[in-house]
């Protein structure tokens, strides 16, 4: 693997008797990393700790040499770091262009023309250069999350934190922002949180799996779905023997799991080899 930009080392972060992380290692180099996981798996945790909005109850981490152990690291890193939240604190009133500027602002942007000069560039970088002057509760669901984009981006942050930007865009408006990130990924190290297997296959040069606050997996979109070779096959019935099956639209069923002697074994898919680890890791699987 190339240079690491960020590594991390036995990190764990318990809320009360819960543990969100634990004992979390790993190593991120430029391009765009995906985080795959079931909801409450420890995505937004590990991902508030990378972004030093949370520390962790023990364990280390380094962004692009910087260590945020103590402050002037901490704000190293933050200065580095370009971080969408699940949800954006967007302020509806403010129009596109004073949002993205107010985070600007937050970044220590002080030179006010050249931070208009950056927030401009931002916004035409994901396609909302006649949106400037738009108030947020105007726009689309889709431009809003490039809003968020926009304002993770301003500053040209060598570290840029993604949790789930592409829930609730329609198919289109998903492709053109699956776009954006990979543009976003040249040259610099993102790391994408996500539901969708097909962000990960479309997108990423690696992929995390986590559940239970573990990495259970780590490696490449290729590897993931070399997992399930061998261990997807088609049947007329449910085959009881599965780790996991459905029916799909021709009515036949898939199925997941050791195939039986003889099986109609078929290619397997990301998401095959993603839901044979979450299996493997002891996590219901919901077929
Ligand atoms: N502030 C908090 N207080 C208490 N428990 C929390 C807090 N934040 C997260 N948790 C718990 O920690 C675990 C990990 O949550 P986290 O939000 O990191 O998961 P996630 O993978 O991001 O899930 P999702 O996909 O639903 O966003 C869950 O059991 C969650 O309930």
């Amino acid at each position: 693997m190339t240079t690491p930009t960020v590594s991390a080392t036995g990190l764990s972060l318990s809320y009360g008797g819960t543990r969100a992380l634990d004992d979390v290692a790993l190593r991120l180099s430029a391009g765009v990393t995906g985080l795959l996981g079931p909801n409450g798996a420890g995505k937004t945790t590990l991902l508030r700790v990378l972004a030093t909005a949370v520390p962790a109850d023990r364990g280390a981490f380094t962004v692009l040499g910087h260590d945020p152990a103590d402050a002037a690291g901490r704000q190293s890193v933050r200065r580095a770091l370009g971080y969408l939240p699940q949800t954006p604190g967007f302020h509806p009133d403010f129009t596109a262009f004073e949002f993205v500027d107010y985070v600007a602002i937050l970044k220590e942007r002080t030179d006010r023309g050249a931070r208009h000069r950056e927030v401009r560039r931002v916004l035409d970088q994901v396609g909302l250069a006649d949106a400037r002057g738009k108030r947020i509760k105007k726009l689309s669901g889709g431009m809003r999350q490039r809003v968020a984009l926009a304002a993770a981006l301003v500053g040209d942050p060598g570290f840029v934190v993604l949790d789930e930007p592409t829930v609730g865009l329609d198919p289109e408006q998903r492709m053109r922002f699956r776009e954006l990130i990979a543009q976003a990924g040249e040259g610099r190290t993102v790391l994408l949180s996500t539901h969708q297997t097909e962000d990960v296959a479309m997108l990423c040069h690696r992929v995390l799996v986590m559940a239970g606050g573990r990495v259970r997996f780590d490696g490449t979109p290729a590897d993931l779905t070399d997992r399930a070779a061998g261990r997807v096959w088609s049947s007329a019935e449910r085959d009881p023997g599965a780790r996991a099956g459905w029916r799909t639209g021709t009515g036949t069923f898939r199925n997941l799991g050791d195939p039986p002697p003889g099986a109609d074994l078929l290619p397997p898919t990301l998401e095959d080899g993603y839901l044979l680890t979450l299996d493997e890791a002891d996590t219901a699987v919901t077929a």
